[in-house]
């Protein structure tokens, strides 16, 4: 349950409406972010080889806060983009492009660990099932 009122300005009356309010900001996400989405496929399928290639618990514990740092790092960097067009719009501000890509090099530096950790993690469970091991 969202809201009743579709231009609700004033604070949430429950826990429920807080979290329908935050499930709506991730179903945005979904529908308007592509680097989301595509995160998103990315995860699926390093949590797939994982499960092919017999990972333990601890690898998973890696892979998944590598996976959600990267999710979290993409929607701050959606909530700077917004606040960013709410105060300048469509005119060109030096401080508007710095904040913008500042988010975005945010999300390319957990992007880069996770990368790392998904070799980490993926890499030996590979070497292990090779034959001449
Ligand atoms: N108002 C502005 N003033 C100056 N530069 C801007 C402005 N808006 C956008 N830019 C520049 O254009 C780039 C892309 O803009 P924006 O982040 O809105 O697009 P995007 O495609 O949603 O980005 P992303 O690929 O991170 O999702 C910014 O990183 C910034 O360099």
């Amino acid at each position: 349950m969202a809201s009743k009122d579709k231009r609700q300005v004033e604070k949430n009356h429950s826990f429920i409406q807080s979290v329908a309010h935050a499930l709506n900001g991730l179903r945005v996400m979904l529908i308007s972010e592509r680097n989301f989405r595509t995160h998103l496929i990315s995860a699926a399928l390093v949590l797939g080889c994982a499960f092919l290639l017999g990972a333990s618990i601890n690898d998973y514990l890696w892979l998944l806060i590598a996976i959600f740092m990267v999710l979290v790092a993409e929607t701050v960097n959606s909530l700077v983009e917004r606040i960013v067009d709410l105060l300048v719009g469509n005119h060109y501000n030096e401080l508007a492009k710095q904040a913008k890509d500042i988010a975005a090099g945010g999300v390319l530096l957990t992007a880069l660990s996770a990368a790392l950790i998904g070799m980490l993690v993926l890499v030996p469970l590979l070497i292990k099932l090779m034959p001449w091991r």
